[in-house]
């Protein structure tokens, strides 16, 4: 058998490209409020671009796990559900959370319900600005903002221990614990310093408060460090969470690679989808890098309440999601085409209202269909 070529991804790890036609099936989560619209956008354009390259194969299937499946059946997954999605090469999930369910109930019951137990320990969060979009900083050219944050994706804050007593007394008690063990660190820590030196600029950010978190968070800093040294080659400093904010803002070309606590980035990824130009951008890998369970893929934006229903939500997150996704069923390539084709579309001027466009989501959809079939024909298609 030819020996498979190993292509580096930009989520940092290594996609490993078959030699024969490959062929993937995808679960589809769509969940919410505009996780269903742009979910559906992002098939509509996953389809089109395996139709056009005509190189590999993508069958979907579709979940009706949402906040209305909970209010049907009092849960948001069937007792299989992790059985029935390990059947799948990739998750693509949109979003979960709807008004009149509590959203401690909806995240822990759809999204973190499926990335905790698929051992989904690194969540890769790139942000950079495409192609005819602008930062809402004032000096900051395209180039200035090209990053790369990894949120611990298993533990930390999120690590549900914690609990509520003597509730309804004056004497009431909640505790959220944060835990971090030296598994969790460590192998965030690994993943993150590989993931700087895939990249040109090999650096990394750790990000922590270890002058308030005297234990949890020094720890964390006493891993970084211990990780460090496996990685010469690499080149990293530490800063506190509250400074990182202001650097973000005031100096984004020091920064390229970021490591931060599933809490910590979860904020941080946010800011840095707004200076970058909008959180309809995003992107999210939740990875499993052993590969023992399918890893799960969706833009870094939630359900978006306030948009719901009105065509306008911004599909480019989960077209540069589904990017991502091909890159690590080692299709780099239609990956690169996607990419091309989306960056085509913003900088043509088609883009929605939160990008400062007038166009819908389904105009947006058409425009990257186009475009993909433009590159996909091109004779100069091995340009990309
Ligand atoms: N991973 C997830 O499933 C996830 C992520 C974040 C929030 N949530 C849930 O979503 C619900 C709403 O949360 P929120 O309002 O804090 O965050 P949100 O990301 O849904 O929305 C924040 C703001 O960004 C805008 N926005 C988001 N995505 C957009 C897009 N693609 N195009 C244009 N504008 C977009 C929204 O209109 C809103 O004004 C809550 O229930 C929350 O728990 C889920
Ligand atoms: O914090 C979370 O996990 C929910 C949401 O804000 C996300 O970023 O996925
Ligand atoms: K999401
Ligand atoms: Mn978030």
């Amino acid at each position: 058998m030819a020996p498979s070529a190993t292509i580096t991804a930009t989520n940092g790890t290594t996609g490993v490209a078959a030699p024969g036609r490959q062929s993937y099936n995808i679960a589809l989560i769509p969940g919410d409020g505009i996780g269903i619209e742009v979910i559906h956008a992002g098939q509509v354009v996953l389809q089109h671009l395996a139709r056009c390259l005509d190189t590999f194969d993508l069958k979907f299937e579709e979940f009706e796990w949402s906040s209305a499946y909970y209010k049907k059946h009092g849960r948001y997954l069937p007792d299989d559900a992790l059985d029935q999605v390990r059947k799948f090469n990739a998750i693509l999930f949109g979003a979960v959370g709807a008004p009149d369910v509590p959203d401690h109930i909806s995240l822990w019951g759809l999204r973190l319900a499926l990335c905790q137990p698929l051992q989904q320990y690194a969540n890769v969060r790139p942000t950079r600005i495409l192609r005819g979009t602008t930062s809402p900083l004032s000096n900051c050219a395209r180039g200035d903002l090209d990053w790369v944050i990894v949120r611990e994706n298993s533990e930390g804050e999120y690590a549900g221990h914690g609990g509520t007593s003597h509730i309804n007394q004056e004497w009431s008690v909640a505790t959220e614990v944060s835990i971090f063990t030296q598994h969790g660190c460590e192998r965030i820590m690994r993943f993150a310093f590989s993931t700087a030196q895939s990249r040109p600029r090999k650096k990394l950010t750790v990000v922590t408060k270890s002058n308030a978190q005297r234990n949890g968070m020094v720890f964390w800093d006493h891993v970084a460090a211990k990780v460090a040294k496996e990685f010469p080659d690499v080149e990293w400093d530490k800063m506190l969470v509250d400074a990182m904010t202001t650097r973000m803002v005031l100096k984004p070309s020091s920064i390229d690679t970021i490591v931060a606590t599933n809490l910590h980035a979860d904020i941080l990824s946010d800011l840095a989808a707004a200076l970058a130009g909008s959180i309809g951008i995003a992107p999210t890998s939740n990875l499993d890098p052993t590969r023992k369970n399918p890893s799960m893929f969706e833009p870094i934006h939630g359900s978006a309440f306030d948009i719901t229903g009105l065509g306008v939500a911004n599909p480019v997150a989960t077209f540069w999601t589904s990017a991502e996704m091909l890159r690590w069923l080692g299709q780099a390539e239609a990956a690169e085409l996607l990419m091309l084709a989306v960056e085509n579309v913003t900088e043509g001027g088609i883009k929605t209202q939160d990008l400062g466009g007038k166009s819908k989501t389904v105009e947006v959809t058409e425009a990257v269909c186009k475009e993909i079939e433009k590159l996909a024909s091109s004779p100069s298609k091995k340009m990309y």
